[in-house]
């Protein structure tokens, strides 16, 4: 027997903006909102957090028990309308009707686009909260027009926990899409000095192209954070418990973030079955369900050179490669011994210095890949919001976010954090000891994959001269790729077997 239209007695009457407001009028008809469809850990706490805010969510999920748990668990928490099949789901909800799919990525996804749609009418709205490929989100956006069906792929961070108490929306999809749907997702997520961590990012496939680049620099910023306690560790004596106090310091200053919160609560954990530090007992195999790959994969795509997303990536990747860990494992390593205890603190402020610049050229690689898209697909991305969302309810939420927000409300055109001057001054004032980081750990043979390739695209950037010159010489030698030259407009061709060399403009 189906569940449908059985709801928590007391939520017909509506406020202003269509939310419930009051009780009492026992089991009736119910018409929601919002629907959600998918109700593991995401959907489930969406939908709790969408009745909290007063709105009345009709739930369904393929496997009905999630379902009824959910009824069983929190049914008391708001006014829910529990679904056992498509169709009672479908006509429990109000037109025009608004639902939200959270299932695995991928083929489930198509699965219950395939399934719903038949069911749908002209001005309906599917709202896709789970990691999408921005590709697929742009396709399935697409073909749901054709058929008078907005879609609206909305990018969904900050976790289980998030998910109930705010997270970060990142919403694509039409203008019109966001007119209805902007004020109740904006009521569900995060706020930050008042603001919504939710905007209209861009048509389509925007917000989850933006989702992509935000996971994209958690992976990144995760591997910077990673390499700081490894070389606190190994470059100096501190235990695991006493990196945590060094963390919980660095999270009172500029690198106050979640992800340093999380980090020194982790460090300081100690296993309960052996009584040893946490983190010696992980094993230390990094996984990855793909967001990370798809920005690197789309980066190339683009040319975005977003190199520390790039080996952060690599690196949880070589960190899983056991068989050639194992063919590596007795080379030689460092040359030089670790820090003297007396040097410690210096090294400590010194790995600071390091992490902060190299989070800094991270984050504005992925802005980098942002605007980059934005031209590529049309998207008019505001780089600012993007920072101003980002500052709560997601996992990559950083006091340092509302700098990059004012940066970007200061010079709407600014092409790099570097071109903002406070940036630059910390970057400037970090060098010395970001290279000193990146120096101890290679004579340490500490791995520091992000942290040096952070400090390579600085390097690159900002030299003024760099040797693709003579790659360029090499493909028009073995290839006949050409060249243009620095003295004068053209592209040009060495006749590099002919006596002499003899050049042509081509
Ligand atoms: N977990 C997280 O921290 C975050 C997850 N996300 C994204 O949110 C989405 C939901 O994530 P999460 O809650 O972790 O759940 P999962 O990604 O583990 O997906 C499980 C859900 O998908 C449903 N499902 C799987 N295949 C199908 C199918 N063919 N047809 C219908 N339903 C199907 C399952 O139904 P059933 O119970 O019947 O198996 C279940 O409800 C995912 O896209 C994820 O990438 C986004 C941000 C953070
Ligand atoms: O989207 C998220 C947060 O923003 C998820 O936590 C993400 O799926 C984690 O990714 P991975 O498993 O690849 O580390």
């Amino acid at each position: 027997m189906g569940l449908a239209y059985i709801c928590r007695p007391g939520a017909s009457r509506r406020s202003t903006d269509g939310r419930s407001t009051d009780g009492g009028e026992g089991t009736m008809q119910a018409r929601a909102q919002i629907g959600v469809t998918g109700l593991a850990v995401m959907g489930r706490n969406l939908a709790r957090n969408f009745a909290h805010h007063g709105y009345t969510v009709a739930v369904h999920n393929r496997t009905p028990a999630r379902t009824r748990e959910l009824i069983e668990e929190f049914n008391h928490e708001g006014a829910f309308v529990p679904a056992e099949s498509i169709e009672e789901f479908v006509a429990a909800l109000e037109r025009p009707r608004r639902m939200m799919i959270m299932v695995k990525a991928g083929e489930a996804t198509d699965a219950v686009i395939d399934e719903f749609t038949p069911l749908l009418e002209p001005g309906d709205m599917i709202i896709d909260g789970g990691n999408a490929h921005f590709a697929d989100t742009r396709r399935r956006e697409a073909a749901l027009r054709e058929r008078g069906i907005h879609f609206v792929g909305t990018g969904v961070s900050g976790g289980e926990e998030g998910a109930l108490n705010g997270p970060s929306i990142m919403p694509g999809g039409s203008v019109d899409a966001y007119a209805v749907l902007g004020p109740m997702l904006e009521t569900i997520s995060a706020h930050v000095d008042g603001e919504p961590c939710c905007t209209h990012i861009g048509s389509d496939g925007a917000g989850h192209f933006v989702k992509m680049v935000h996971n994209g620099i958690e992976y990144a910023d995760m591997q910077l954070i990673s390499e700081a306690y490894d070389l606190l560790r190994q470059v100096t004596d501190h235990t695991p418990a006493e990196i945590a106090e060094i963390f919980r310091g660095w999270n009172e200053g500029r690198l106050d973030s979640y992800l340093i919160e999380i980090t020194a609560d982790i460090l300081a954990h100690t296993d309960p079955a052996t009584g040893q530090p946490f983190i010696d007992i992980v094993a230390d195999a990094a996984g990855q369900k793909g967001t990370g790959r798809w920005t690197v994969q789309t980066a190339l795509d683009l040319g975005s050179p977003v190199t520390a997303i790039a080996q952060a990536t690599f690196a949880r990747v070589a960190s899983s490669r056991g068989e050639l860990r194992a063919a590596y494992r007795a080379m030689p390593g460092g040359i030089r011994p670790p820090v003297r205890h007396d040097e410690a603190a210096r090294f400590v402020s010194q790995v600071e210095h390091a992490l902060y610049a190299s989070k800094v050229i991270a984050y504005d690689q992925g802005w980098t890949m942002i605007r980059d898209a934005a031209a590529e697909y049309g998207w008019d991305i505001d780089l600012g919001a993007v920072a101003r969302i980002w500052r709560g309810g997601c996992i990559i939420r950083a006091a340092f976010l509302d700098r990059i927000r004012a940066a970007h409300a200061a010079n709407p055109g600014l092409v790099s954090l570097l071109a903002e001057e406070t940036f630059a001054a910390e970057i400037a004032d970090a060098q010395v000891p970001w290279r000193e980081v990146v120096a101890s750990a290679a004579h340490r043979g500490v791995p520091t994959p992000a942290f040096s390739a952070a400090l390579a695209y600085y390097d690159t950037l900002r030299a003024e001269r760099l040797p693709a010159a003579l790659i360029q010489g090499q493909r028009d030698y073995f290839g006949a790729h050409t060249y243009q030259r620095t003295d004068r407009p053209g592209t040009f061709h060495t006749h590099w077997a002919q006596p002499g060399r003899p050049e042509t403009e081509v």
